[in-house]
């Protein structure tokens, strides 16, 4: 739709990044609800195509097969629309394919939640996040950290230390509320 010329700012897809269980989905679910947009979870529309959690697809077809379709997705969904609130998988960004195609045609915002923090929250996320099964707390922090140069690659960083997701989305509606009016002001 838009592979050679850039959309107006405020048409651009919003996409979130940043390590899993920071936050988001349901981040975004948030963000998408106060703008009145679409919301889209890479994750969620991987695994209603292929009827089957991630963890599933992850043992069936492997981690190669998921990063492949994971590419496929987000950069069809890149150039194909806009207005979106979009989560992506926290390893989708270490692929250079997906972060070109992210930093060039939306706006990229990196969830930081800090990893004393984060430890809170492993129990939640133990069951369903393959990445990290079979993993020692030291492993997922060396994990936690070698991704964090990733993540750096963004347009915005948003803190979410002792933050509720809806003041997450407001900090971020905050933010992109300003930068619309210095981008497209109104006269
Ligand atoms: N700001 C927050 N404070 C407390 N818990 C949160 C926060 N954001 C997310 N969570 C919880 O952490 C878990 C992972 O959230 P999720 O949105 O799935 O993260 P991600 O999509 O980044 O992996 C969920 O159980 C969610 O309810
Ligand atoms: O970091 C990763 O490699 C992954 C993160 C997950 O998404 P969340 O970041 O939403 O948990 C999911 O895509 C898959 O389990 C792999
Ligand atoms: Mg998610």
């Amino acid at each position: 739709m838009h592979k050679d010329k850039q959309l107006p700012f405020k048409e651009k897809n919003i996409i979130l990044i940043g390590f899993m269980g920071v936050g988001k989905t349901t981040i975004g679910i948030h963000i998408a609800k106060k703008l009145n947009r679409d919301f889209i979870d890479v994750d969620q529309e991987i695994e209603k195509q292929y009827d089957m959690p991630v963890t599933q697809i992850f043992k069936t077809m492997g981690e190669q097969k998921f990063r492949q379709m994971e590419k496929e997705f987000i950069v069809d969904l890149c150039c194909n629309s806009r207005l979106k609130i979009i989560s992506l998988g926290g390893g989708a960004f270490l692929q250079e394919e997906i972060r070109n195609v992210c930093l060039s045609t939306s706006i990229v915002f990196f969830l930081d939640l800090s990893f004393n923090l984060w430890k809170d929250r492993l129990h939640l996320l133990m069951d369903n996040r393959p990445v990290l099964q079979n993993k020692t707390l030291e492993e997922i922090e060396q994990l936690y950290y070698s991704r964090q140069g990733i993540y750096a690659l963004n347009h915005s960083k948003v803190n979410t230390d002792y933050l509720k997701p809806e003041e997450v989305a407001d900090n971020i509606l905050h933010s992109l509320k300003l930068n619309w009016e210095i981008n497209e002001p109104i006269n």
